[in-house]
């Protein structure tokens, strides 16, 4: 049967045979057939193979010469139109007002310098498709190594415990060796209703997994798999299948329904328990106190302020499979030939105390680290956020593909795979499936020294979160445990950083004993790190807004590369923020951990000799794309002087510096359709990106520089918000959150800018009737026109936003921009026609 079944493993949409007898002896290169593709090309040359006959577990693409070159001449032409039009501006200087000429040459050498850096890093785009097939061949099950799962949540009610339970249920039930991966789930909150959440997850997980194994079920994520409208079959017994399926759906949402009552089962529990004692204790299911927070706050209960919490859900399943049985009387499943065990399941709660800084989610994974390390250790780790599940069961094999590879796979630090997200708005308003950065950005990254690391979706080997080097600059062999000391006081955990190495140690059960507990408790304890690396050196990095783009910094740093991997079905899908204001605050974090970066120590321009030049000027950019906006708000803001004065040009000769503008700028245009076709993406997914910029650039990214700046004096940094999750998922209008409005200050900017633009278009009009429109000054206004027009067009999904519900119906939105230019057009007319006397002195001057 499986001969017969195709599937596609990658972007590329290539055919390729499920690895089996009628395929296992074909030469794993012609397996994957060349595909018809009109825009990559292979670029393996056939000699680059490692060691001996290792096979090569991924291919590497290149854009073809006939849309790489013309694309590259365009830059090379555009640098040349560019330094022309300064060569041009220098030569004219203005006399009327200089302090405004010189002011926008300033502006216009940082736009010009900082796309050429941007476009430095673009020039050679690598994609690199993973070749599963091969991989189980050469590998086959006995041989694919350890991974730790990491999937961090940190509040049942912000982060509705039904994504984390979706996304521990496809982690549990995905296509890897069962004994060979290890689930932690680190929740920040510290609350009951998560860690009774896991225990129910642990009971259903029972019968989902093998559920899915039997019938090859996609995705493995029961919400997103009852929820698809056609549920397509892949495995071998349709007949079973839909008695089944009725049966695990009937379960789920059983159980669905005892999670959600969770919050009011332990309350009423712990109400029981506490009837008259005086102690107001969130209970257990056996009336113990729990540890973590309570549902009324008390002292050491707190959010802030609790005891560190490691509960073993699912213990190691032991290494040989354990059949499933046939249906019976009490089991209406046939399980027969189906493995039943499940992965081990950890729940953590570091611990929580006032006066430490617990550093959010990068302080978490630190914590998961240094527990995982004991309980299982597994050589390579994956995290999740907890609304990213894993859509492709067979996603966590895709990166071994790369880490396993003879050729640069032992100096690959982690592997990256595009965030792409579901219950996004149709038309993506606010561009939140980034395909721009997911698909152009990090793809030229991947053909220099890798992406960088982006929160979420990505594998990592364990020793580089160890802060060690790569094998290609190492010395002597691995010698973890030099420097201990900057380890923190653990034994235990530093005579296990040598295992944690070994890619082909087998993970075992282990003891939980006293001496065990004892240790995990240690090392989550919050003074734990204190003296020590943590935060800097080793594990995830602290003191940033964002704690990813630093952290991939730190070990790009350090020599070792990444890789960018690809699949279809994409490999894991998470939710994203489609209110305006929730995603207008995740991009002021993003940029503000982005300026922070740059006046860390991990600046890009001070890093050593081997970061790779480009990427080096890629982290540059990355740590300083903010700065610039603070000028092109101003240009935003400039038409206000042409409401005040009749006459105040940038740059004369007016006509021509228009005509230069529009040519740099069509041109940037031209070269990102070349992007558009290399990366895949459609030009809707452009044409979000361009708007979502200006939006951004006219609010928050100046925003971030503020809050730099004053971090740079007051030495306060900038906080990490959750980025709320959409709670109405499951409500009636999907969509409702995108018609919420929420005034904040952040908004404030860019209004302005929409109003100032609005009455800029009425003026010209008003000034090219009051002048005639022959004239030469009507021309140039109405020239100066097409650019606030342009900045309306960018502002659209803004103004929409704004509206609220009323963006629902946009002509409402159109209505009212009319009447706005038309009044503002009659005023002027009104006001200044016949022409005041003092506006011709002005010109005269
Ligand atoms: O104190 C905290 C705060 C957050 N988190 C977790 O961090 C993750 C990301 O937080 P979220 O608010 O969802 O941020 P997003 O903006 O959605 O996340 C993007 O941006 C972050 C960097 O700013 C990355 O860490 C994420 O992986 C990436 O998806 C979530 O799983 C949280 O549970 C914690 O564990 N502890
Ligand atoms: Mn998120």
């Amino acid at each position: 049967m499986a001969a017969a079944v195709t599937r596609r493993v990658n972007a590329l949409r290539v055919e390729v045979p499920d690895g089996n007898a009628d395929t296992a002896n074909a030469p794993a290169a012609k397996r994957i057939l060349d595909a018809k593709d009109d825009v990559w090309v292979s670029a393996d040359d056939g000699t680059s193979a490692g060691n001996g006959n290792q096979p090569l577990l991924f291919r590497t693409m290149k854009v073809k010469g006939s849309i790489l070159h013309p694309y590259r001449f365009l830059i090379l032409v555009r640098l040349v139109a560019v330094a022309a039009f300064f060569a041009w501006r220098l030569e004219h200087r203005n006399h009327d007002g200089t302090w405004l000429w010189a002011t926008s040459m300033v502006a216009d050498a940082w736009f010009g310098f900082s796309w050429l850096l941007n476009q430095l890093t673009k020039l050679n785009p690598i994609k690199r498709v993973p070749d599963l097939a091969t991989l189980a061949d050469q590998h086959g099950e006995a041989i694919l190594p350890g991974i730790d799962v990491f999937v961090t949540t940190a509040d049942p009610v912000d982060e509705p415990v039904l994504y984390t339970v979706n996304t521990v249920l496809s982690i549990l039930a995905a296509d890897y060796p069962i004994d060979k991966y290890a689930c932690y789930l680190s929740d920040d909150g510290g609350t009951l209703v998560h860690y009774e959440a896991m225990t129910q997850v642990a009971s259903f997980a029972a019968l989902w997994a093998p559920f899915c194994r039997k019938h090859c079920v996609e995705p493995r994520s029961p919400e997103n798999y009852f929820g698809m409208k056609a549920q397509p079959y892949a495995g071998s017994m349709p007949g079973d299948f839909t008695r089944d399926r009725r049966r695990v759906r009937r379960e789920y949402d059983e159980f669905m329904v005892r999670i959600d009552s969770l919050s009011t089962t332990i309350r009423q529990r712990s109400d029981a328990y506490n009837n008259g004692d005086g102690v107001h204790a969130t209970r257990m299911a056996d009336g113990a106190p729990w540890p973590g927070t309570w549902i009324e706050q008390a002292e050491n209960h707190r959010r802030a302020q609790h005891a560190g919490i490691v509960q073993v859900i699912l213990e190691h399943p032991g290494c040989k499979p354990q059949l499933g049985s046939s249906a019976s009387t009490d089991n209406p499943f046939d399980f027969n030939n189906v493995d039943m065990r499940l992965p081990m399941l950890v729940y953590i709660s570091r611990e929580k105390r006032l006066g430490y800084d617990n550093q959010k989610k990068a302080g978490a994974m630190n914590a998961m680290l240094r527990i995982s390390a004991l309980l299982s250790n597994a050589p390579f780790i994956i995290n999740f956020d907890c609304d990213h599940y894993i859509n492709n069961s067979k996603a966590l094999r895709a990166p071994m593909c790369f880490m396993l590879d003879p050729r640069d796979g032992q100096n690959t630090a982690f592997v990256q795979f595009p965030q792409r997200f579901d219950d996004v708005d149709p038309t993506d308003r606010y561009a939140n499936h980034n395909r721009v950065f997911f698909d152009g950005t990090m793809l030229a990254l991947n053909g220099l020294q890798g992406p960088s690391y982006l929160g979420t979706g990505t594998m990592f080997r364990r020793v580089t979160l160890y802060g060690m080097e790569p094998p290609r600059y190492r010395v002597e062999n691995i010698k973890l445990v030099d420097n201990a000391h900057e380890f923190g006081n653990s034994t235990s955990f530093t005579n296990s950083m040598p295992d944690g190495a070994i890619q082909e140690r087998s993970i075992t059960p282990v003891l939980v004993d006293e001496g065990l507990i004892n240790d995990l408790a240690t090392l989550i304890t919050c003074a734990y790190e204190d003296g020590s690396s943590w935060g800097r050196d080793i594990g995830w990095v602290y003191n940033i807004a964002t704690e990813d783009v630093v952290t991939g910094f730190r070990i790009h740093r350090q020599g070792w590369r990444s890789m960018y991997c690809s699949m279809e079905p994409a490999a894991f899908r998470g939710t994203a923020p489609i209110n305006l204001t929730e995603r207008l605050y995740q991009v002021l974090r993003w940029s503000g951990g982005s300026l922070e970066v740059f006046f860390s120590h991990n600046n890009a321009l001070i890093a050593g000799r081997r970061l790779h030049p480009l990427q080096r000027i890629a982290y540059f950019n990355m740590s300083t794309y903010p700065i610039v906006t603070v000028f092109i708000l101003a240009y935003n803001f400039f038409p206000v002087m042409w409401l005040f004065s009749e006459q105040l040009y940038i740059q004369r000769p007016f006509g021509t510096y228009i005509a230069y503008l529009v040519a740099v700028i069509a041109m940037m245009h031209v070269i990102g359709m070349f992007e558009v076709k290399w990366a895949g993406i459609t030009l809707l997914d452009w044409c979000r990106n361009e708007q979502f910029y200006l939006i951004a650039a006219t609010g928050v990214y100046p925003t971030a520089v503020l809050y730099m700046a004053l971090k740079l004096v007051t030495g306060k940094g900038m906080h990490f918000r959750l980025t709320s999750k959409q709670t109405e998922a499951c409500s009636r209008d999907k969509f409702a959150n995108l018609y919420t409005v929420r005034w904040v200050p952040l908004l404030i900017p860019t209004t302005a800018v929409l109003v100032v633009n609005v009455a800029a278009v009425g003026a010209a009009i008003g000034k090219a009737a009051a002048w005639g429109f022959s004239t030469d000054q009507a021309r140039h206004v109405l020239l100066g026109m097409v650019f606030n027009v342009g900045t309306l067009m960018l502002l659209y999904p803004f103004a929409l936003g704004i509206m609220g519900k009323r963006g629902k119906t946009p002509v409402i939105l159109f209505v009212l921009l009319l009447m706005a230019i038309a009044a503002v057009g009659l005023l002027y007319v009104t006001l200044y026609a016949p022409y005041p006397q003092e506006s011709l002195t002005f010109l005269s001057w």
